[in-house]
């Protein structure tokens, strides 16, 4: 479980996180929604380390350090690879790094999203780059999987097989935390919904409960958040 206790972060005199605290679980996908500048990027970045914050966030119980970093992986908005790497170097890199590397799920997913080993990054148009982005993180084999607007730029039947992705047997121990601004289609394929502004978190459903018993959508919930 990854675990957050008041957690708060300001850059100069402005607050981007503010008293947060929330926990993610195993086995659950958890959307972090919110307008822009509303803190999201910024969560993900803080519950790995990547940038300083006050508060408590455990992982499993321990703080994050880099032995954590077996367990808990972060697929950034864009691929963090020098452009002149193959993806087969992408490939190894990670497996050279990640313990618990999945390369029988690596070479499912380089045929799932029609990726050829030996080109390069270069040459890869900005949604290739995402499919390369999300193929590293889901093979790292890590349980905790973290992604920054993952549907970001990517076309529509693109974003159709990456949500088919997300509720495939790749991922189904995961807990996945993710932020999307694609709420419509991400909607039937999430557990939770976390809605935060202004560095807080301002609501925290489960879509279901969401569905049955107000008999609301994610967008109707937003408007009211946001509104
Ligand atoms: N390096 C930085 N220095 C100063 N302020 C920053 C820095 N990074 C982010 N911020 C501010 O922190 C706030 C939260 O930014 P963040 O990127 O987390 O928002 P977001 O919810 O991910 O937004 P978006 O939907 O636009 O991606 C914003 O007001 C932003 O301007």
């Amino acid at each position: 479980m990854i675990e957050l206790k008041n957690v708060t972060k300001r850059y100069g005199r402005k607050r981007v996180m503010n008293d947060i605290s929330f926990t993610v679980d195993a086995g659950e996908i958890t959307c972090l929604i919110g307008l822009n500048g509303a803190g999201k990027t910024t969560l993900l970045k803080a519950i790995m380390n990547l940038t300083p914050s006050q508060g408590r966030i455990t992982v499993d119980g321990k703080k994050v350090t880099s032995k954590t970093y077996q367990d808990m992986v972060f697929v950034p908005d864009v691929l963090p690879m020098p452009r002149n790497m193959s993806i087969q170097e992408c490939l190894d890199f990670m497996n050279h790094f990640y313990k618990k590397w999945d390369e029988k799920a690596a070479n499912e997913l380089l045929q799932f999203f029609q990726l050829k080993k030996e080109e390069r990054l270069r040459g890869l148009s900005k949604g290739y780059l995402m499919r390369v982005n999300l193929l590293l993180g889901i093979a790292s084999g890590c349980k905790y999987l973290l992604m920054d607007e993952p549907l970001s730029g990517i076309d529509i039947l693109t974003r159709e097989r990456i949500s088919e992705l997300l509720t495939s047997e790749y991922v189904d121990k995961k807990a996945i935390l993710f932020t999307t601004h694609e709420i419509a289609e991400i909607e039937t394929i999430i557990d939770r919904a976390v809605f935060m502004k202004d560095g807080m978190i301002v609501s925290d459903y489960y879509v279901e409960t969401l569905r049955e018993q107000e008999q609301k959508s994610l967008l109707d919930k937003m408007r009211e958040v946001y509104v």
